[in-house]
């Protein structure tokens, strides 16, 4: 069985200006040994405004923080008045873009057939899809819950080859728990995630399902980060409001010793 590198990812949403953003990844460095870095996988999600800021921190004093973005445009440019397109990010060196998560599909009325048209665009700028996934509470009341998420899972990934899929890193977040402080329990997590597991088995291979990153979020900090990382099919948390918190996103980093 393959060994998934875990993966922390910091999503700070519409909070931090640039210069809060240097402060923030400086602290996050000083903090972090070489020893976190080599357990686990540290990534931060600013604004697309504090990008350029972060790379040169990161280029500049040749950090292991990688970085990446919250969005992208399914377009390479042209007249897209606000957008952000994916040679532009790859162009500011991001590893990581986040797509369709649930606050896009919810205020930007994203739907699976926008957010694959995105993952299509990251893989052609080579950045890597932080795909969303995730149901809204009717939902699990209803029952619906697995075979919802997996619905947007194969959505999100109609028609990417394996070669790509291979890269991508799955973010299961029911949407009930996002920024709520509701915790959806550890061993419901993992129920849908290894749901998604078997999916990726299902649409390309066991040994791709083995090797993809499916990261829980919703809810999560240094306090129930342990249990979480516990599940077998959750390798890493996609962390909102707690990754604003430098010293907190540490600990959730260090969750082996929570
Ligand atoms: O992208 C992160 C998620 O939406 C989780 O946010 P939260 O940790 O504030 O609940």
């Amino acid at each position: 069985m393959t060994t998934r590198t875990p993966i922390m990812a910091g999503n700070w949403k519409m909070n931090l200006n640039h210069l809060e953003a240097i402060a923030h990844v400086q602290k996050l460095a000083f903090a972090l040994a070489d020893k976190d870095y080599e357990a686990v996988e540290v990534a931060v999600l600013p604004p697309f405004t504090d990008l350029r800021s972060v790379q040169t921190l990161v280029d500049g004093d040749k950090l292991k923080i990688r970085y990446g973005a919250q969005d992208l445009s399914a377009h390479d440019s042209g007249a897209f008045t606000g957008e952000i397109s994916g040679p532009m990010l790859a162009k500011l060196k991001c590893t990581y873009v986040v797509i369709g998560h649930s606050e896009r599909r919810q205020y930007h009325a994203e739907t699976d057939e926008i957010v694959n048209a995105k993952v299509k665009a990251a893989y052609k700028h080579g950045l890597t899809p932080i795909l969303c996934v995730g149901e809204e509470l009717e939902v699990r009341e209803a029952g619906n819950h697995v075979s919802h998420t997996l619905a947007q899972v194969e959505g999100g990934l109609k028609d990417i080859p394996a070669e790509q899929a291979e890269t991508v890193v799955i973010a299961y977040e029911p949407v009930w728990a996002i920024g709520t402080g509701k915790v959806c329990g550890a061993a419901d997590a993992q129920e849908v995630c290894a749901a998604i597991r078997a999916k990726l088995a299902e649409l390309y291979s066991q040994e791709l399902a083995d090797q993809v990153r499916i990261q829980y979020g919703g809810s999560v900090k240094a306090g129930n980060v342990a249990e979480i990382m516990a599940q077998g099919d959750i390798d890493g948390a996609l962390v909102g409001g707690a990754s604003l918190d430098a010293d907190e996103f540490v600990k959730i980093v260090r969750f082996r010793d929570q």
